[in-house]
């Protein structure tokens, strides 16, 4: 699923008016009612619905929605925001419907207007929606805080009010903190990013059913991915095979107490498919590995603490690099003499990107298409401060064009950058916040590498079965009793909800 701008969904808007042959009016109806359809699921008739409706099209959706309400019967104030003279047509026709029906909008003028919101009431913010186009302020901005801090479920339609679909807001914006956002057409950027997630807590998408074909003519750099999308990346297994077609992952990682790391990575990979899986670590990790799984092969480096080496006689399908090794000088040039040597798209984590933002100079000599898997402040390191989230895509953005590298940005979305493109992964939950959780990470896209996916596949799927298995495993044993090893436990799992 593709994610548009908010200019291009305006567009599709007018396009699908004039092919469709139907009314901008009608086409507002079919969205609030499908809206509406969604609310009326989660409604407990007891529950007074508080519409606040702006003067716009937005507003507008709302008093759809109100005027549908109370056709099945349930209780609905309707308030008109009344934050300007400048009525849409559209919402002056539904008011005009409504009015008919005996349901006139109370004019909300100033802060004395406000109604009382109770925590039991279920709000609907219809203010603002898409055509928002500066910080909302004076006693619109009051409305908001009060709605905010009413403990009311909140619906927003289509966006939260005061959230723009291409910057953050500052922080003396007001803005709507929505339980439920139906969002037409399309999930919006802010959704995902950290600095504005938390105004969605959960988002609907409504198809509006605007012209299909002009959509997927749109050009849009961000992609979700879910389980469909995943769906269709992953390779079934054949038949005919043995465990030479599924890759050899050599994992390279690991310190003196840090050799937990490198195993948890090299179990995923076990987990998550790959046909040989063979890890290289500093000698004292011997016995623990050998220990903790015996499907791994061993090889051990000179150095019995840190790594210093990195001298091996095999030709590994794919290479992942970095946890747990520290960023010791002998390290770090055992390191940059891989890199030299290796040819084919690796996998850099942990400790292997912080030697990569201590010492730029090896960017250069990351094979191309290589994985690298930070979070946010590994990524600072690696690509300096940025102003906010939509600066800091567009750094990402360039770091990856200019050294040709994949780069997946940890997060509770995760971001994955290829090219020109950003897939946005909507798996994964809260209790994947746990130690070790990003190394299980690299074991699952190592395997998918090893197994032929390419790379910008492999991160994306990784991504994706990583998040889904966090997903059975704390629907199973709970968000806090999870811990990283669960997620690799999960991992067969997670494929199996793809057949
Ligand atoms: N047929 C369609 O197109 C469909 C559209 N649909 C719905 O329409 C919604 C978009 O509606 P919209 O374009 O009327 O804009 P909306 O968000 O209601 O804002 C209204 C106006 O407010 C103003 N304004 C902006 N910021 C402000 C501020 N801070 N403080 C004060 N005023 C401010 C600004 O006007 P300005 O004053 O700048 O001239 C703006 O135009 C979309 O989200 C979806 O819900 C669906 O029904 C599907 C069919
Ligand atoms: N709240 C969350 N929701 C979804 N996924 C999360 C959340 N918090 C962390 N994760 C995931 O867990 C992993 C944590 O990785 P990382 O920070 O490298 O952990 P560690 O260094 O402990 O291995 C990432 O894949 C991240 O996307
Ligand atoms: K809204």
């Amino acid at each position: 699923m593709k994610i548009f701008s908010a200019s291009q969904l305006q567009k599709a808007d007018k396009i699908s008016i004039d092919n469709q042959g139907i009314t901008s009016e009608e086409l507002m109806e079919r969205a609030a009612t499908r809206a509406f359809n969604e609310i009326e699921n989660i409604l407990d008739e007891n529950k007074t619905v508080k519409l606040f409706c702006g003067i716009g099209n937005n507003g507008g959706d709302g008093l759809v929605i109100a005027r549908l309400l109370k056709n099945s019967g349930h209780k609905a104030q309707v308030y008109a925001v009344n934050y300007s003279d400048k009525r849409s047509n559209d919402f002056l026709a539904n008011n005009q419907k409504l009015e008919k029906m005996g349901l006139k909008p109370i004019v909300l003028k100033a802060e004395e207007d406000f109604p009382k919101i109770s925590a039991e009431d279920i709000v609907i913010d219809a203010i603002f929606g898409i055509g928002l186009n500066r910080g909302i302020k004076g006693w619109p901005a009051k409305l908001v805080h009060h709605i905010n801090h009413s403990g009311a479920f909140t619906i927003a339609i289509d966006m939260p009010s005061g959230l723009f679909s291409d910057q953050v807001p500052s922080e003396n914006d007001a803005v709507i903190k929505a339980d439920l956002c139906l969002t037409f057409q399309g999930p919006k950027l802010v959704f995902f990013l950290p600095q504005t997630m938390d105004y969605v807590n959960e988002f609907k998408v409504i198809d509006i059913g605007l012209d299909k074909q002009y959509l997927e003519s749109l050009d849009s750099s961000y992609e979700i991915t879910g389980r469909l999308e995943a769906a269709a990346i992953y390779k079934p297994r054949k038949k005919n095979t043995h465990k030479g077609n599924f890759g050899h992952t050599l994992i390279v990682g690991g310190s003196y107490g840090k050799i937990g790391s490198v195993i948890l990575t090299a179990k995923t990979a076990l987990k998550s498919g790959a046909g040989l899986c063979t890890l290289y670590i500093p000698k004292c990790g011997y016995i623990p590995a050998q220990t903790a799984i015996p499907e791994v092969m061993v090889l051990t480096d000179e150095g019995e603490e840190k790594l210093s080496e990195i001298e091996f006689d095999l030709e590994p399908d794919v290479i992942c690099f970095g946890m747990g090794t520290g960023k010791d000088l002998v390290t770090k040039e055992a390191f940059g003499r891989l890199l030299e040597r290796t040819k084919k798209p690796m996998l850099v984590d942990a400790d292997g990107l912080n030697i990569l933002s201590e010492n730029k100079e090896l960017l250069e000599s990351v094979p191309k298409n290589s994985v690298l898997t930070p979070h946010p402040k590994e990524l600072q390191r690696l690509i300096g401060e940025w102003k906010d989230d939509f600066d800091k895509v567009n750094k990402v953005k360039s770091f990856v064009k200019k050294y040709n590298l994949i780069i997946v940005l940890k997060g509770a979305y995760t971001f994955v950058f290829s090219g020109e493109k950003v897939f946005i992964n909507i798996s994964g939950n809260s209790g994947m916040a746990t130690a070790g959780s990003g190394d299980v990470l690299s074991g699952v896209i190592t395997a998918l590498l090893s197994q032929g996916y390419s790379p910008e596949n492999a991160a994306r799927f990784g991504v994706y079965l990583h998040g889904k298995a966090g997903d059975l495993a704390s629907a199973d044993i709970g968000a806090e009793g999870m811990i990283s090893g669960d997620i690799a436990n999960y991992m067969g799992r997670a494929f199996k909800t793809l057949i």
